[in-house]
């Protein structure tokens, strides 16, 4: 499968050092992309081709990658319109819907709408996708194994679903780099280096999710393992619920949806 880009930012790079490492050879992947600063730095660390038209760009593909910002797309989906020729076409652009994507591509039927993150430069990304119903059986593995090839997939079978995925682990890794720089934070204020700091956040971090994902507990049953009574970690929960840390988490998760929703309704017409 020969896959385009379109946009070549964060996301992209991410994908394609996943796809790249997958066994993907870079005669497979081309990119489009208008600034030619990021052209340069997609050619030199990738050495895949990237051109800045897009009819250039997208001749020859099986698979084109929307990956531009969301306020982008409908401008790049209406200049795409005339140079498809049955490639299945996957957006990962944040709340923009792919019923607004098919219409701007004069009501082109085979849209996949995908939210990755991007722990896919090291092929730990999971991602949601949803077909619009004119997608194949074979379209919807071909966009599996792309995506697939970066992580684990999940297919949603209402689009709004995706708005939900978006917010969880779309945006998931902010959050818990947040969490993590906060944490090395306290660290390095109770006198530990930086070096120190960022390696015990981290591996508490890891374990306690291989932890999680191994044990057939669910993770409230974990803290409570961790939660001597009269002990320090009861100190710190006591701290985080006085101060309302997980309602403020979960407020933010809701924005974070709300605001995927926001976009695609301020960019589409669905
Ligand atoms: N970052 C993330 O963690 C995730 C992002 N996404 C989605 O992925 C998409 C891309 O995000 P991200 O990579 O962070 O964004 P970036 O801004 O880093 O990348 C988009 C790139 O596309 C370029 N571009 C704009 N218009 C065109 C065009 N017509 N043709 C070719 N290239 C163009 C932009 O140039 P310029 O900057 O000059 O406009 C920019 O270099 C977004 O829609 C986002 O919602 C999805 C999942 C996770
Ligand atoms: O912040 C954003 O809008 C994009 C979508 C998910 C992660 N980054």
């Amino acid at each position: 499968m020969n896959i385009t880009f379109i946009g070549g930012g964060n996301m992209s790079s991410a994908l394609i050092g996943g796809l790249l490492q997958q066994g993907y050879s870079p005669g497979q992947i081309r990119v489009v992309e208008i600034s030619a600063e990021r052209r340069e730095k997609i050619k030199h660390a990738f050495k895949v081709e990237t051109v800045a038209e897009l009819a250039k760009g997208v001749s020859g593909s099986d698979v084109i990658l929307l990956a531009v910002k969301p306020q982008q797309l409908s401008g790049v989906a209406r200049e795409l319109a005339s140079q498809l020729r049955n490639q299945l076409v996957i957006s990962i652009a944040a709340g923009i819907r792919a019923t607004d994507i098919s219409r701007w591509m004069s009501g082109y039927a085979r849209v996949v709408r995908a939210m990755p993150n991007t722990p896919a430069l090291i092929r730990a990304a999971v991602t949601g996708l949803y077909a619009l119903p004119g997608v194949s059986m074979e379209e919807k593995h071909n966009a599996e194994a792309i995506l697939g090839a970066v992580g684990s997939v999940l297919w949603c079978d209402r689009e709004e679903l995706l708005d939900a995925v978006t917010a969880v682990s779309g945006s998931g890794p902010a959050y818990v780099f947040y969490f993590i720089e906060a944490m090395q934070k306290a660290g390095q204020e109770l006198g530990l280096d930086a070096s120190q700091a960022r390696r015990l956040s981290l591996a508490t971090f890891l374990g306690a999710a291989e932890l999680a994902n191994q044990s057939g507990d669910d993770v409230a049953t974990l803290r409570a393992r961790v939660t001597s009574q009269g002990g320090t970690t009861e100190r710190a929960i006591q701290t985080l619920e006085n101060a309302g840390v997980k309602h403020a988490i979960v407020h933010a998760i809701h924005g974070a949806s709300q605001r995927s929703r926001e976009l695609g309704d301020e960019f589409g017409e669905t």
